[in-house]
């Protein structure tokens, strides 16, 4: 049994892999064999086809075009596989140098996985795509996060308990882990891939070394100082990008540090509630963020992204990006004017990315030229103005922007292999080298002319193709007398045909080709050149795309605020939480599509110290979700230095955001409704301290009446009495309202309804006081509940009211008496009579209908009605 040569470099190579799907690179196609074919040729839905057989088996095999592979990757990433891809390290005929059966040397140049992508297909423009690395060392656990297809790179301490929210907040596609960390369970349940490394690679020790090594310099006390556990996530992290990247490094920002009491605390589950960045479906669409989002580049979509994501608790850094807010609002013609700008400026940073990694084409270049010319333009017209931001990162690279100038064609092609890169009047000898080309084709023609005068055969022709290069083709019957001119070589006789050259031509041609391919060399040369005069630069250009991309949302925030009549907030450090006309962003555009108005709200909740709750109660569909969601949103826009959606706002800074809003199963982990909800409520209750805001909406719904009751209100009495915090509670158990009379910082308040001929109107309007009933019956019949159990419900509730009026002591004796009411007649609606079409329908067998038969019986259904 043997193994052909090929099969065999196939499996050493899949065998540095075992875990990814190897493209297996064989011309113009990337193949797939074995397993990997299988799984791949389902998740793509492509053919699945043999070729050849291994040790007496079938070879499995499928392919993907190498022009269309980005596609294909996107689908196997997404579905959760990782891809090695191994090109050809060297042409066919180097190959064939060393023997006509030697097989052309392949090696894998990149692993891609969700947490190290680069390319723009690849990647949501507007988010950032982080890999992460935990490490934990004598119980001090730290986080490293970096998104290699924009150098951003960060480093924060991260223990155990605080994995999960921290991942959240940062948004993770992938983390590395040491094999026994134990915290996979996190990490799956985030959505995001989990990657395993030995131990070693966490190496605080070598972790020093590498990062010395990824920013050249001889010690990293420049950055700051860090602890062993942060040293060893990061240098993981490091480690993993070199592997996946095969040693290439992609041009990296210095670590920046992120202290977790910098910023606010939003756990998982409340992200998700509120959904900031994801909407129900997952997707962006519904989430706040997709109601704010009006930046006009991807960096401003980015930083947007992570302002949303991590609101901040610094009264400094609030008031300044709320200064630069303002500023914009008040400066609209020129704020108008950064934004139409702004939107032809192209992404730097992913551009400088794929550079570095040698991975970038003529594009990136233009991308860094543009962005750099915006940058440059917005600088001269906004530094004499009054603008509170710093923009003087947006100058600094005039030489570097005049030289791409200089030097790139206005719209360069795609690939470099394209030729037509380099701007004409460059580069001398690229020019000459071009008009040689270019003239050899006029040449050509004349040439042709030239030997038809000299033959007489007027349809003597000069053609090219790739076997024979360069040819005088002519007919047979005119050949001979090209016979009889030695000048003429014969070359080739085809059916119809008869070809030759000459000396002159073959020169020409090799002259043609030569200076072709010089052309490509020379443009091949100064792309690498301008690569990497624009990698020297990297740290600057990095610093004016950051500023590009502050200038675009302290605008975008603007615009948003101007167009929907937003305020500034005054954001302090008191224990404030007071809303004029308040309203929730996401429902008032939803309800704008559909015409309607929303109803803004006031909110009062504002206490020295101790404890500040409003209890609120209202019937069904009233807009309590609403209201207690739009608060929690407006304490995430105010600090993260937005405008709000309200007449006027006070809010002291929140340090922890909490909510437990709606009830959803958990079954892939096992838990119920109730127990998500139990689970997220225990975890508000054990960390909510004086600067925290919670909004509960709810709570106790999920299980029996009187365990819900007593769960509610135990809870009230905690927040109250042991957590202080603000707080905004939402019940259907109107006994709770009770309360308020015992707890000094609680207040009631409940959702305005007007009742009319037995039906609710839904006023929306938040006011003082507790409500008395739910309209439960009432909101059903509006959905659509069958009326005989509408009816049925009515019985059953009056029956319940009245017994509790009678003997509310007892109201299990009457809830068991209740069987006796299903006698209470109830009218049932009466059947229809059948109408002879559906009598008609009734007899009908669809299968055993003829087209033609089917049609008639449309037109016959139809006279019936
Ligand atoms: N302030 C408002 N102005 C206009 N429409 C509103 C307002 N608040 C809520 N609504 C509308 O009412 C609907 C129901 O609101 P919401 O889910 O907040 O009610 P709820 O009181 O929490 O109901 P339930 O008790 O059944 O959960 C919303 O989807 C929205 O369309």
């Amino acid at each position: 049994m043997s193994v052909t040569p090929m099969m065999a470099q196939y499996l050493e190579i899949k065998a540095e892999a075992p875990e990814a799907l190897l493209f297996y690179r064989m011309g113009d196609f990337y193949e797939l064999f074995f397993d990997d074919a299988v799984a791949a040729s389902a998740a793509l839905d492509i053919a699945l086809t043999k070729r050849g057989k291994h040790l007496e088996q079938d070879i499995a095999m499928c392919g993907v075009p190498v022009h269309s592979a980005e596609n294909y990757l996107m689908t196997l990433i997404r579905k959760g596989f990782r891809v090695a891809v191994a090109e050809q390290l060297e042409a066919p005929e180097e190959a064939k140098k060393r023997g006509s059966k030697s097989v052309v040397k392949r090696g894998i140049v990149r692993l891609v996985t969700p947490g190290t992508l680069t390319e723009d297909t690849l990647l949501d423009a507007r988010a950032h795509n982080y890999l992460a690395a935990w490490c934990e060392v004598r119980g001090k656990g730290a986080l490293a996060w970096a998104d290699i297809s924009t150098g951003a790179f960060h480093v924060a301490g991260s223990p155990r308990v605080r994995l999960g929210p921290d991942l959240a907040r940062i948004g993770v596609s992938e983390v590395v882990l040491a094999e026994d960390s134990g915290v996979e369970g996190i990490v799956e349940d985030l959505g995001a891939a989990v990657t395993p490394l030995g131990r070693s690679a966490f190496d605080s020790g070598s972790a020093q070394g590498r990062l010395q090594t990824l920013f050249d310099v001889g010690s990293l006390d420049a950055f700051g100082s860090f602890d062993r556990a942060e040293l060893g996530a990061m240098g993981a992290l490091v480690e993993y990008i070199e592997i996946t990247q095969r040693g290439k490094l992609p041009m990296m920002r210095p670590p920046k540090r992120e202290a977790a009491s910098t910023l606010m605390a939003i756990d998982a589950a409340t992200r998700r509630n509120l959904e900031l960045t994801r909407g129900a479906s997952g997707g962006r669409d519904g989430s706040l963020l997709w109601a704010i989002d009006r930046t006009t580049t991807a960096g401003g979509g980015r930083l947007l992204e992570r302002r949303v994501s991590a609101p901040s608790t610094q009264e400094d850094i609030i008031c300044a990006r709320l200064d630069s807010v303002d500023w914009a609002v008040t400066n609209d013609t020129l704020a108008d004017d950064t934004r139409a700008t702004l939107r032809r400026a192209p992404d730097m940073d992913r551009a400088l990315s794929r550079l570095s990694l040698d991975r970038g084409g003529p594009r990136d270049l233009a991308a860094i030229r543009g962005g750099l010319e915006a940058a440059e333009m917005l600088f001269s017209r906004l530094s004499k103005t009054d603008l509170p931001l710093d923009i003087s990162d947006l100058i600094g690279q005039e030489e570097l922007l005049r030289l791409l100038d200089a030097a790139l064609v206005a719209e360069p092609p795609l690939a470099l292999r394209d030729g037509g890169v380099i701007a004409p009047g460059y580069d001398t000898e690229l020019d000459e080298a071009r008009k040689l080309r270019d003239e050899g084709r006029g040449v050509i023609a004349a040439l042709q002319k030239e030997y038809v005068d000299a033959t007489g055969i007027g349809s003597l022709k000069v053609k090219h193709n790739n076997v024979l290069g360069y040819f005088i083709e002519t007919t047979a019957t005119h050949a001979d007398k090209m016979r009889t001119d030695e000048r003429f070589i014969h070359r080739q006789t085809t059916a119809n045909q008869v070809r030759f050259t000459t000396v002159e031509l073959s020169e020409l041609e090799t002259r043609i080709l030569n200076a072709g391919g010089r052309a490509q060399a020379i443009e091949e040369r100064i792309f690498a050149s301008l690569s990497s005069a624009v990698l020297a630069a990297s740290d600057s250009i990095f610093a004016a795309a950051r500023a590009l991309a502050e200038l675009d949302v302290a605008t975008a925030l603007a615009d948003l605020a101007r167009g929907e009549g937003w305020t500034r907030p005054r954001v302090d450090g008191s224990r404030a939480f007071e809303v004029t006309a308040g309203r929730h962003p996401v429902v008032e555009r939803a309800l704008k599509r559909d015409g309607a108005p929303f109803v803004a709200n006031d909110t009062a909740l504002t206490a020295e110290d101790g404890a500040a709750i409003r209890l609120l109660t209202g019937p069904n569909m009233a807009g309590k979700s609403t209201w207690l969601r739009q608060n929690a949103l407006l304490a995430v826009l105010a600090q993260m230095g937005s405008f709000v959606p309200a007449e006027a706002a006070h809010i002291g800074i929140v340090s922890q955001l909490f909510s437990r809003v709606g009830a959803s199963d958990d079954l892939a982990r096992g838990r119920s409704t109730f127990m998500v909800e139990m689970v997220e409520t225990a975890a508000i209750l054990n960390q909510a301290d004086e600067r925290s805001f919670v909004i509960l909406d709810e709570i106790g719904r999920g299980t029996a009446t009187y365990d819900g009751l007593s769960i509610a209100w135990a809870t009230l009495e905690h927040l109250h009495d042991v957590n202080r915090c603000r707080a905004l509670f939402a019940t259907h158990y109107h006994e709770m309202t009770a309360l308020s009379a015992k707890l000094t910082g609680v207040e009631n308040a409940t959702v305005a309804v007007r009742e009319w001929e037995g039906d609710v109107i839904f006023l929306h309007e938040v006011c003082d006081g507790a409500a008395d009933r739910s309209y439960g019956v009432q909101v059903a019949k509006l959905a659509g509940l069958p009326d005989a159990v509408v009816a049925r419900a009515r019985a059953v509730l009056t029956a319940l009211e009245e017994g509790e009026r009678e003997g509310g002591t007892k109201p299990k004796a009457m809830i068991d008496d209740l069987p006796l009411f299903s006698a209470t007649p109830v009218p049932v609606p009466a059947p229809k009579k059948e109408s002879a079409a559906e009598g008609r329908l009734r007899d009908i067998l669809p299968d055993e209908l003829t087209p033609k038969q089917a049609l008639d019986l449309i037109y016959e259904l139809k006279s019936l009605t």
